[in-house]
């Protein structure tokens, strides 16, 4: 990538995912030649770098800028009251339409992506959308933007945008409930909490190294266990025969649900 002094503004860029996406673009060489200007509502951040200054203004960062990441929280945005005069916006907020930034932002380059908290350490994956009037030359950027924290997919329609908010942006807390599940079924056995929670966090951490090795097909994984016939079968099935699938197919659709509703 031809990474001229480029600047680009995050507002919102001390919040949680804000900050992770500043740390991201940091340690990337891709962007080693990018300063950036972040602005925070309240608290100042204590760090600070030679590549990256800081400002409650936000339509003066706008003016700093080359292209701008949107960060806060979806019932902040009606606040944001900036003037993008054309500008390349990337929005990272849940439930806020490309239409709606594009109107509220005065530009009709919107990209519209949905990261997860992995992107606090660099293993976020982030579908994106991208607005008709974006440019070649402004997606070329969008892929190694998103890689600098994780891994990045385009997405052709919209409301996808929306679906995946509830499979991958909600996505690192289904595992996290597995694991308290784990705990919790172990803690009443009677096993220590140290153990309990080790153990816990261990499976979480070990299938998904696991499933990496397997290039990313779960039921192989879980085929592997049910034709092994073993204990881990004997749980297999009675999960299933609980509602597991069922149920994680009901909390997808109520954060789904959630995400098309959060703007309007
Ligand atoms: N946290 C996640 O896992 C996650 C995942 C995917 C998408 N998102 C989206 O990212 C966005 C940010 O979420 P977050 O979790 O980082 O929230 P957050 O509350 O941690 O961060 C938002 C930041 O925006 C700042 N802010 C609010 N109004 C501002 C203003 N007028 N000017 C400057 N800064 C302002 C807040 O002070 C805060 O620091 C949300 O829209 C959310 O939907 C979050
Ligand atoms: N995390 C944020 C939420 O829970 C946005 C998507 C994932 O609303």
């Amino acid at each position: 990538m031809n990474d001229k002094q480029r600047v680009i503004g995050v507002i919102g860029g001390t919040g949680w995912l804000g900050a992770a996406i500043v740390n991201g673009i940091l340690q990337s060489h891709d962007f080693a030649n990018t300063r950036l200007i972040v602005s925070y509502r309240t608290h100042a951040p204590r760090e600070t770098s030679a590549q990256v200054s800081v400002t409650q203004d936000n339509q003066y960062l706008v003016e700093q800028s080359d292209m701008v990441i949107l960060s806060v929280r979806p019932q902040d945005w009606p606040a944001i009251n900036i003037d993008l005069k054309g500008k390349l916006v990337i929005s990272v907020m849940a439930g806020i339409t490309a239409a709606q930034i594009s109107e509220g932002a005065h530009t009709s380059k919107v990209i519209r992506s949905l990261p997860n908290a992995a992107a606090s350490i660099n293993e976020s994956y982030t579908p994106w959308f991208a607005s008709q009037a974006c440019s070649t030359d402004d997606l070329s950027i969008i892929p190694t933007l998103f890689n600098t924290f994780g891994t990045e997919d385009q997405c052709e329609i919209e409301d996808d945008i929306d679906y995946l908010t509830a499979i991958s942006g909600a996505g690192p807390a289904y595992p996290a409930l597995l694991a308290q599940a784990l705990e919790e079924s172990a803690l009443t056995h009677g096993l220590p909490r140290h153990i309990a929670r080790h153990a816990a966090n261990a499976v979480i951490r070990g299938s998904g190294g696991l499933l990496e090795d397997l290039n990313s097909y779960p039921e192989q994984l879980v085929n592997v266990f049910e034709n092994y016939g073993g204990t881990t079968a004997a749980g297999l099935i009675s999960m299933r025969q609980a509602g597991f699938i069922k149920a994680v197919d009901q909390g997808v659709n109520a954060a789904y649900q959630r995400a098309k509703t959060l703007g309007r």
